[in-house]
């Protein structure tokens, strides 16, 4: 294989640079050239495929840096559908023209799917990524667990009752994807800081975090030691709930909880997905989890309950939320987001040039051996009706009487979070934060100098020399 493509697809995570580099740098030592679209699936719409040379003469271009956060090839949640024939046939026809031989798509499950239909005309590897980390398996027969439920005159659901109770670390199939350290660092800051202030003012507060229907980033947000902790795979127990709130505030007269953005009621409704918006990819856009617990919680303690203890006028004052929102999907990667992913990247390179078509880089650990990486077929990850589904917690790793990780659950986050920061990200820090420099100098976008670099296949109509 002499030259490869390489995008970036769904939501961006602090870590893309990083997969990128890790693809191009393998690349150069197999002396392959590696050229970049731009935008995700939708660089390969656009007629003129807006692409940039990655590695010209097998050197990296200076702008890819695995140490900033977003993607220098941009990202979309473009969607295209494998039965519109002539668009699939005019995108492979444009990738071909570039000599593109094979393509890295780093993306989640999502965009398995997406590079499901390329894959039948060039090959495809997937290098992982997402903050949610639900990319992946909690065991490898997981995909078995799950029944398709067809009902006359309803959209067939799907319904899954897990054959383990309990997991090994070792079984989980790809154990945390590229981003999700990252993102835990910045929820666990953001709950530390939540804290204090509503220690002061003896408030509840409500945190809500990222992750969809998966509570993984829910469940690392434990390292910012919430009172409580809801993620989105155990249906909240309101009752209980209230109880251990009213337990904590008359012990330290405020309370923390953390929520899932996909939290669901115990009929199963999800708190936030209210306004049943969906976004290109068709998946749900959540909004407001936090302020319907918010809600139940004014509605179920009531304003007597913080005026009887002189602490508040009424439970709307006592009860605030706050969205970590996508200050969790940016800026700088952590050590443990930077080294997989470029590690992750580079095996993506080589699952490629080594023959492999619609295969995953995986990253997967044991006690006895640690990190290592691996790969899967993607095709291994699908149920038997051809569904790739998120995965979720299992419930093995939470304990829902405590609200907090079970003993599993902790034994799963320490090898990630135990040495995932470095020496540089703290001399980061140091040297970054408050560089007078910042006060006179505008931000340097990469964007800037990435769009020097841009080539296009029609220019304006007119076929450039093929490259
Ligand atoms: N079934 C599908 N068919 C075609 N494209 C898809 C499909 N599912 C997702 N995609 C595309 O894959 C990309 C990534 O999907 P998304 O769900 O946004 O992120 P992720 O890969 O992180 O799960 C998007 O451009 C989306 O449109
Ligand atoms: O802001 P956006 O792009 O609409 O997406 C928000 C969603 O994207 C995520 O960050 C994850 O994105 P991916 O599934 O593409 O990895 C979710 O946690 C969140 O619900």
């Amino acid at each position: 294989m002499r030259r490869i493509g390489v995008l970036t697809a769904g939501g961006d995570t602090p870590a893309l640079n990083a997969t990128i580099y890790g693809v191009v740098e393998r690349a150069n030592q197999l002396g392959v050239e590696v050229i970049g679209i731009i935008k995700g699936f939708g660089g390969m719409v656009d007629p003129r495929i807006p692409h940039l040379r990655l590695n010209p003469l097998r050197t990296t271009i200076p702008e890819l840096r695995p140490d900033i956060g977003g993607t220098i090839l941009g990202a979309s949640r473009t969607y295209i559908d494998k039965n519109e024939k002539e668009l699939l046939k005019a995108v492979v026809a444009r990738l071909r023209r570039l000599g593109i031989e094979g393509i890295i798509c780093v993306g989640g499950d999502g965009t398995i799917n997406g590079l499901q239909p390329i894959s039948d005309f060039i090959p495809c590897a997937l290098a992982p990524k997402t903050i949610d980390n639900d990319l992946g398996l909690n065991y490898i027969e997981e995909p078995n667990d799950w029944e398709l439920i067809e009902t006359p005159g309803h959209k067939s659901k799907y319904s899954r009752i897990y054959s383990r109770t309990e997991l090994e670390l070792a079984d989980i199939v790809n154990y945390a994807t590229p981003g999700y350290a990252t993102a835990v660092f910045v929820v666990a800051q953001a709950i530390e800081r939540t804290r204090t202030t509503a220690e002061s003012h003896r408030r509840i507060a409500i945190v809500e975090v990222m992750g969809r229907d998966s509570g993984y980033i829910a469940l690392g947000s434990a390292y910012g030691q919430p009172d409580i902790i809801l993620v989105p795979e155990i249906p909240i127990d309101i009752e209980r709930l209230e109880r251990r709130v009213r337990e904590i505030y008359e012990l330290q007269k405020h309370v923390v909880i953390v929520v899932g953005e996909g939290v669901r009621d115990e009929e199963g409704h999800q708190l936030g997905a209210k306004s049943a918006s969906v976004d290109p990819a068709g998946n749900i856009q959540f909004t407001g989890a936090s302020e319907a617990l918010q809600q139940i919680l004014i509605e179920r303690l009531g304003d007597g309950y913080f005026q009887h203890r002189r602490r508040h006028d009424n439970a709307k004052q006592a009860i605030f939320t706050r969205k970590v929102g996508h200050t969790q999907r940016g800026g700088r990667p952590i050590m443990f987001d930077r080294f997989y992913a470029t590690q992750l990247g580079g095996k993506a390179t080589e699952l490629l040039v080594h023959g492999r078509n619609n295969h995953i880089a995986t990253l997967q650990y044991s006690p006895e051996h640690g990190f290592k990486l691996d790969s899967i077929a993607a095709n291994k990850l699908r149920d038997r009706w051809g569904q790739i589904h998120a995965r979720t917690l299992h419930p093995y790793l939470y304990d829902e009487k405590k609200f907090q990780p079970s003993k599993f659950g902790r034994a799963y986050l320490k090898p990630i979070f135990t040495q995932a920061l470095g020496r540089d990200d703290v001399e980061h820090l140091l040297n970054d934060a408050f560089n007078p420099g910042k006060l006179s100098m505008v931000y340097p976008s990469v964007n800037v100098d990435i769009h020097k670099r841009l080539e296009h296949l029609e220019a304006d109509g007119i076929d450039p020399d093929p490259i």
